[in-house]
């Protein structure tokens, strides 16, 4: 403005017009003091604040802004004074002297003395109620939700950042202004890099979670693009979903001990009669499609009603207890299934296993808990013995294919309950196989 080039350019205006054009406009123009106290100021601070001009010498702009809108001011303000540095499209509020909100948005540059030092600032103040009280709404919005919002540019720049982005870094606004992703996250920019070549490819960038110190953020980037349509950037938001995480893991622990308790028998810890059904049908489905064969051992403790009565049902606990333990110490494979299936009753459920194989399986079973040697006075053995009936499924042979899956499995169990009752009728302590002619 100051070379003689441009002045030359500048219209002649005489005082008056100068002093019309001042004091005759929209904007209002001041000039403020190195302590902000106004040294001068155009009479529309009359149509914007209701003060004349005499009332408003002397005073800061922050006498006129209400409770809170000074400080918040004086913060932004302060940052540009200790740079001396020019400023545009500060919004503020302020109260006009009949009580009304006003919103005014200050553009100002610095003044110095011939020894560069300054000696205040010269600036005008233009009516954005309107659109600053929207503006302001935003920004409040934009800087009190608790989603981390943030401005990245092509190279990963941090071009905006609201509160809450700022927290999740851990720095100041001034730290996050112009800083780089790369740097700040480096393994989070690469990803958004990648959206980039989404975006070119026209794909819409897809939500990601991103574990960051700890948390657990439900991210959404988004493409920016300038008004030739070329993408400039990402607008990420983040939301903290952590508890969310940390509930449903919770909920899939406690579904997972839901589970135990409704498969399995609470005395023995075996698996119980509702899960086994369920498993044996499984096992009858997999037997008729594979075409092997299938077997089950049921077995049932030697008079354990008289095992009660003579050691009382707290022994005849410990007895169930000792006695399923044997039984699943004795499996020789992992997937041959031990159930307690009713009182004290056992299911063994023996897959790829013909009868030849089940009845030495259960010879084994039947041998190991007499080992256990469980002293039983009022049984004619004197120790504890079982008794087994064992059944078998020729997938291959006997089934028709509509036969429903839960027929075969109760046609099998009654099979070798059968084969029990005839073990237990035979004397006990044996093993009996149905049909006995079938190995
Ligand atoms: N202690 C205890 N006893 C149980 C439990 N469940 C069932 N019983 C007992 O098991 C006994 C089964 O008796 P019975 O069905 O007459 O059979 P048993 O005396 O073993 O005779 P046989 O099977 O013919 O040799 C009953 O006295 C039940 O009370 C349990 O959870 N704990």
């Amino acid at each position: 403005m100051n070379d003689g080039k441009r002045q030359s350019d500048l219209p002649d205006v005489d005082e008056k017009h100068l002093l019309d054009l001042l004091h005759h406009n929209s904007d209002w123009v001041w000039e403020v003091d190195a302590q902000g106290r106004y040294t001068w100021v155009s009479g529309v601070v009359h149509d914007l604040l209701g003060y004349e001009p005499g009332y408003v010498i002397g005073r800061t702009p922050f006498d006129f802004m209400p409770p809170g809108e000074a400080e918040r001011v004086a913060g932004a303000f302060g940052e540009i004074v200790s740079q001396q540095r020019a400023f545009s499209g500060l919004v503020n509020r302020n109260m006009r002297a009949d009580g009304q909100i006003v919103v005014l948005e200050t553009s100002g540059i610095p003044l110095f003395n011939d020894r560069g030092e300054l000696t205040g600032y010269r600036g005008i103040d233009r009516n954005i109620s309107n659109l600053g009280e929207r503006v302001l709404q935003l920004e409040t919005i934009y800087d009190t939700t608790p989603v981390a919002l943030c401005m990245l540019d092509l190279d990963g720049r941090l071009v905006m950042s609201n509160k809450a982005m700022n927290g999740l870094l851990n720095i100041s606004p001034e730290e996050a202004a112009g800083s780089l992703l790369g740097h700040l996250m480096p393994d989070v920019w690469q990803q958004f890099q990648d959206d980039f070549f989404l975006v070119e490819s026209g794909v819409i960038i897809p939500g990601r979670e991103i574990i960051w110190r700890d948390r657990c953020f439900d991210t959404q980037p988004v493409a920016l693009y300038n008004a030739s349509n070329r993408v400039v950037g990402l607008s990420v938001t983040w939301v903290d979903i952590t508890a969310r995480r940390e509930a449903e893991q919770k909920l899939a622990s406690a579904n997972q001990v839901l589970q135990q308790y409704a498969q399995r028998d609470h005395l023995t810890g075996l698996y119980n009669r509702r899960y086994m059904d369920e498993r044996l049908m499984n096992e009858i489905n997999q037997a008729v499609e594979d075409g092997f064969p299938l077997s089950v051992c049921l077995a049932d403790i030697d008079y354990f009603k008289r095992y009660n009565d003579n050691y009382g049902h707290q022994s005849g606990d410990n007895c169930l207890r000792a006695v399923a333990k044997a039984l699943v110490s004795s499996r020789r494979r992992p997937e041959d299934n031990v159930s307690r299936y009713g009182g004290e009753e056992f299911l063994v459920i023996l897959p790829r296993t013909d009868q030849a194989q089940a009845l030495a399986e259960a010879e084994r079973l039947r041998e190991n808990i007499n080992a256990l040697m469980l002293p039983h006075v009022a049984s004619p053995t004197h120790y504890l013995t079982i008794s087994i009936g064992v059944a078998t499924l020729y997938a291959c042979e006997s089934l028709s294919p509509d036969t429903p899956l839960h027929m075969i499995a109760s046609g099998l169990i009654h099979q070798a309950d059968t084969a029990l009752y005839a073990a237990k009728n035979r004397g006990r302590n044996q093993v009996v196989a149905m049909p006995e002619n079938a190995s």
